[in-house]
C-alpha cells in the first residue's frame, strides 16, 4: 500500500483515490487531516493573495514532514529549460519498462521513438513496487497537463513524471545505490534497444553560400553478422574476440592512459567482404556507423569538425583510402624513387612544410591532418570508437598511415576458401553437406574466386531453382574461372616469351651493328 501523501492533490489524487480505500489506522487519520488541509488550502488559494497561499503551502509541507516517514524523488520528462528531454527520465522509463512493468496491471504500448518494435511501459497513474537489498520502493507514473492558457501556436506539452517513494530509513541505500543501479541499467537497456544509424557526410544545401559538409543519417539495417561471413573460422573467432575485448576495456584504456579507440585496416580484392565485415562489426558491438567520404571534405578544419561530431560507440569508416584524395601520392615518391636517405629526408621535410601550409591556409585535407586526428582528437572526448580503413591495394598506402598504434589490426580478406564456401552454402541453400561439395572443394582450391562471385552463383535465379541447380551453377562458374586463369597464364607466358625474344633480338642487332661499324 502506498503512503497517504502520495495521493495528495491534483489529477494524480483523483485517480489514485479510487484505489486507496483500504487506508488503515494511522494513515487513515492522516488522510483525513490532509484532506482538511487541502480543503483549507484550496479556499486560501482562491480568495487570498498568492503570497499568503504560498506561505500556507510551505508550512503545510513542513508540518507534514514531521509525521510523514516517506521520501519522494521525482524524475521529470523535460529538463529545466523545457527544450531538452531528461536523460535520467529516459533511463528510469527504460528500467521500469524492462523490470517493474512485469507487475504493472495497466501498460502503455508505443512504437519507440528510435525503434521499430513495440515498447510496453507503465501507463499514467499506474504504480509498481520494486525491491532492492531488502528495501521496498514504489514507483508512480503521472502526467501534468498545464492549465495555463498559452498563446503559443504549439500546444503546451504534457509533463510526465516518474516518482519514487521510499521509507526514510532507506535514504542512503536508495539515493546512492538503488538510483545509480536504475540509471545504469536503464542506460544499458536504451543502448541495447536503440535503432542504430548510418551517417554519411554530405553537403548542406541550405547553406549554399557557405558550403560545408554535415552528417546526415538513415537507419542502419544491414543484416550482416560474423556467422554469415565466409572466412576461415579461426580468423573469424580471433577478430570477434578482439572486438569484444576492445568493447569491454574502458578501464584498461583509462589505466594505460590511451584514448579508447582501435584502428582496423581491411584489405583485399574487390568482393571479398570488407564492407560486409564492417556491417558485421557494427552489429556485433551495437555501434553506429559513420561513413566518412574524404573527397567531400573541404579542408582539415572541416574534417576536425566532422570527427568531433561523431558519438561514442561508433565505427568511423574511410573506404578505399588509397583513392581518397592524394593522401598517398606524394609520400609514395619517397619510397619508390631510388633516392638516397638524405634526399628522402629533404623530400619528407618539403612535403611536411607544404602540408602545414595547406593546413594553415585551410587548404585541402592532408595526410598529416588525418593522422593527427586519428592520434589525438579522441583522447579528449574519451569515447568508444573504432576507425576502419579499407583498401584494395595495401601496398599503395603510406606506412605512416597504417603503422600499429594507428591501425592496430590488419585484416586480409581474400579469395573464397572451401570453409568460406560452406558458410555461404549454409546461408544461401541451407545445406551443410552434399555430394556435390567434393567437386566444389577440388575446384575452389585451384581457382581464385571471390566470396561475392560464389554468393552470386549460389543465388537461385528463378523460383524453380533448387540447391542442385545452384551448386551446378557454381561448379560451372569455377570451371570457367579456372579455364580463364589458365588462358591468362598462357598469354602471360607468351607475352614474356615475346618480350624476351624481342630483347634478345635487339641485343643481337646491337652487337651486329657494333661489329659492322668496327
Ligand atoms: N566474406 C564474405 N562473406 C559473405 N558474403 C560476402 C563475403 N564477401 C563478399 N560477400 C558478398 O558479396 C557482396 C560484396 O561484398 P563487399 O561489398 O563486402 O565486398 P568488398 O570487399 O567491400 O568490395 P570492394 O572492395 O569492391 O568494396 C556482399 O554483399 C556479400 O553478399
Ligand atoms: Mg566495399
Amino acid at each position: 500500500m502506498l503512503p497517504a501523501t502520495m495521493i495528495g492533490g491534483g489529477i494524480m489524487a483523483k485517480k489514485q483515490r479510487q484505489g486507496s480505500s483500504a487506508l488503515t489506522g494511522m494513515w487513515a487519520n492522516m488522510g483525513s487531516t490532509i484532506a482538511t488541509f487541502m480543503f483549507v488550502w484550496a479556499i486560501i488559494r482562491q480568495y487570498c493573495p498568492s503570497v499568503l497561499s504560498r506561505s500556507f503551502e510551505k508550512y503545510t509541507h513542513r508540518l507534514m514532514g514531521y509525521f510523514y516517514p516517506y521520501i519522494r524523488v521525482s524524475f521529470h520528462e523535460f529538463r529545466g529549460d523545457r527544450l531538452r528531454s531528461s536523460e535520467a527520465y529516459a533511463a528510469v522509463e527504460a528500467y521500469l519498462s524492462a523490470n517493474s512493468s512485469k507487475n504493472a496491471k495497466r501498460l502503455k504500448a508505443e512504437m519507440g521513438k528510435d525503434t521499430s518494435s513495440l515498447t510496453l511501459s507503465m501507463d499514467e497513474y499506474e504504480r509498481v513496487t520494486d525491491e532492492f537489498e531488502g528495501a521496498k520502493v514504489w514507483w508512480v507514473s503521472t502526467k501534468i497537463v498545464s492549465q495555463s492558457r498559452s498563446m503559443s501556436y504549439y500546444p503546451e506539452p504534457e509533463k510526465r513524471i516518474y516518482t519514487i517513494t521510499f521509507h526514510k530509513k532507506h535514504r542512503e541505500l536508495i539515493t546512492k545505490s538503488y538510483l545509480e543501479h536504475v540509471l545504469s541499467k536503464g542506460k544499458e537497456i536504451r543502448v541495447r534497444n536503440r535503432q542504430r544509424k548510418l551517417y554519411t557526410n554530405t553537403y548542406d544545401h541550405k547553406l549554399s553560400s557557405h558550403k560545408q559538409t554535415m552528417w546526415s543519417h538513415i537507419v542502419f539495417e544491414h543484416p550482416a553478422t560474423f556467422e554469415s561471413m565466409a572466412m576461415e573460422p579461426e580468423k573469424k573467432r580471433e577478430i570477434v574476440e578482439d572486438l569484444l575485448t576492445f568493447s569491454k576495456s574502458k578501464d584498461f584504456y583509462a589505466k594505460i592512459g590511451k584514448a579508447w579507440k582501435r584502428g582496423y585496416l581491411l584489405y583485399g580484392p574487390p568482393g571479398t567482404g570488407k564492407s560486409t565485415m564492417i556491417a558485421a562489426m557494427a552489429n556485433l558491438l551495437n555501434y553506429d556507423v559513420y561513413d566518412l567520404e574524404l573527397t567531400a571534405v573541404k579542408d582539415n578544419t572541416e574534417l576536425r569538425k566532422l570527427l568531433i561530431e561523431t558519438t561514442s560507440k561508433s565505427i568511423i569508416i574511410i573506404e578505399d583510402i588509397d583513392c581518397s584524395l592524394d593522401l598517398t601520392g606524394q609520400r609514395k615518391k619517397i619510397k619508390t624513387e631510388k633516392s638516397s636517405d638524405d634526399e628522402n629526408e629533404k623530400l619528407r621535410k618539403e612535403i611536411a612544410k607544404k602540408e602545414a601550409k595547406e593546413e594553415g591556409s585551410g587548404g585541402k585535407v592532408t595526410l598529416s591532418g588525418l593522422l593527427n586526428f586519428i592520434d589525438g582528437l579522441w583522447s579528449a572526448s574519451g569515447g568508444e570508437r573504432l576507425i576502419v580503413f579499407t583498401t584494395n591495394y595495401v601496398e599503395k598506402l603510406d606506412p605512416a598511415l597504417i603503422r600499429r598504434g594507428r591501425m592496430d589490426k590488419h585484416i586480409e580478406l581474400s579469395y573464397c576458401s572451401f570453409e568460406g564456401f560452406k558458410v555461404l552454402a549454409k546461408n544461401y541453400l541451407d545445406l551443410e553437406m552434399h555430394p556435390m561439395f567434393d567437386a566444389v572443394q577440388r575446384l575452389i582450391g585451384e581457382t581464385k574466386i571471390t566470396p561475392a562471385d560464389v554468393a552470386e552463383s549460389l543465388m537461385p535465379k528463378s523460383l524453380l531453382d533448387d540447391a542442385e541447380t545452384c551448386l551446378s551453377n557454381l561448379i560451372q562458374a569455377l570451371e570457367e574461372a579456372k579455364e580463364k586463369a589458365a588462358k591468362k597464364k598462357d598469354e602471360d607466358v607468351k607475352e614474356i616469351d615475346t618480350t624476351m625474344e624481342d630483347a634478345v633480338q635487339t641485343k643481337v642487332d646491337e652487337e651486329t651493328e657494333k661489329t659492322t661499324v668496327n
